[in-house]
């Protein structure tokens, strides 16, 4: 089996309407891309959660799968003409069925967070099995340890846990941070998330590595304090948290913050040092982390 994909050149102020008329007319698929994306004009959109991100690429492609036998010429004028534009230049390939499952898996390698820690797929054997390895396949919820934000809290993990201590994981994601807690030696650990589907892979992947943590929706979250509290979130949601999670730290117990931009760090870090003493900040790849002590 083989599909036909239309790479269209669009004008991005019809962009989204005419991705969506290629599928009324019978695209299997249509996704938009930034068309300079992988070149030094590409243009980054961030987006945070509460804040619709009305913008789109100034320059934007529409990458479109059709069945074998569609005449896409004719579909593409027909999307054309409903949006009232002219027909767009695009190019038309074929794509030859493959093992998509192999594909993506091949696309996933081990992930080295230190000498001692590695997050590794489950279809992988891990390259150095005298280290902590946490098993965890991309899934349904965020963090797979590829991105710096979670990178920066699972090197903070490495080289703070001691044995022993008690973790909250505040948007749990996966659960990878707060596996990888437990992992490292941490005792009681919880996780908490507002979306149900990454409180689920939080109870699998947790299942997946042996390790036992609660995993729950915020409402599950019985007030006490954490030797550790650690939150990958995103700046805005830490702007509105900060009382919560700060009451959730002992006194001379650490938290940790991730998820925040570079251009945000200074920012949060004022907010949080009414309750705690702020270490430096740590930069990876534009986005920060920030920890510090609960004051007394
Ligand atoms: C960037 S992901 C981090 C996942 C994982 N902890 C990691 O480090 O890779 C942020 C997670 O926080 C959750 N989240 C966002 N806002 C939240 C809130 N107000 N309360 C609890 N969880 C929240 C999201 O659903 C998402 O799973």
């Amino acid at each position: 089996m083989a599909w036909l994909q239309a790479t269209i050149h669009a004008d991005s102020a019809v962009a989204e309407k005419l991705a969506d008329v290629l599928m009324d007319v019978g695209a299997l698929s249509a996704t938009i891309e930034d068309a300079l994306a992988g070149t030094d004009d590409e243009q980054p959109i961030f987006g945070e959660p509460g804040e619709p991100v009305d913008q789109l690429w100034s320059h934007s492609l529409i990458n479109s799968l059709f069945a074998e036998d569609a005449d896409v010429a004719l579909l593409v004028t027909a999307a054309a003409n409903q949006c009232h534009i002219d027909v767009p230049s695009y190019t038309v390939s074929r794509v030859e069925e493959q093992d998509w499952v192999r594909l993506t898996q091949s696309q996933f390698d081990p992930i080295r967070i230190s000498d001692r820690l590695w997050i590794t797929p489950t279809w992988h054997t891990s390259p150095d099995p005298a280290a902590i390895n946490l098993q965890l396949d991309p899934g349904l919820a965020f963090g797979t340890g590829s991105h710096p934000t979670t990178r920066l809290c699972l090197q903070w993990l490495d080289q703070q846990i001691q044995g022993g201590e008690t973790v909250l994981d505040y948007g749990c994601g996966s659960g990878i941070l707060a596996i990888a807690a437990l992992k490292l030696g941490a005792g009681a650990t919880r996780g908490i998330d507002i979306d149900a589907q990454a409180v689920r892979s939080s109870i699998d992947n947790a299942q997946q590595n042996s390790v036992s943590a609660d995993f729950g929706l915020p409402d599950t979250l019985l007030p006490g304090e954490y030797d550790v509290v650690v939150a990958n979130i995103l700046a805005n949601p830490l702007r509105m948290l900060g009382e919560l999670l700060a009451s959730h730290v002992k006194t001379g117990g650490k938290i940790v913050l991730s998820g925040i931009l570079a251009e945000q760090a200074e920012e949060l870090s004022a907010i949080y040092a009414k309750w705690f003493d702020m270490d430096a900040a740590v930069f990876d790849e534009g986005w920060t982390r920030l920890s510090g002590t609960k004051r007394p």
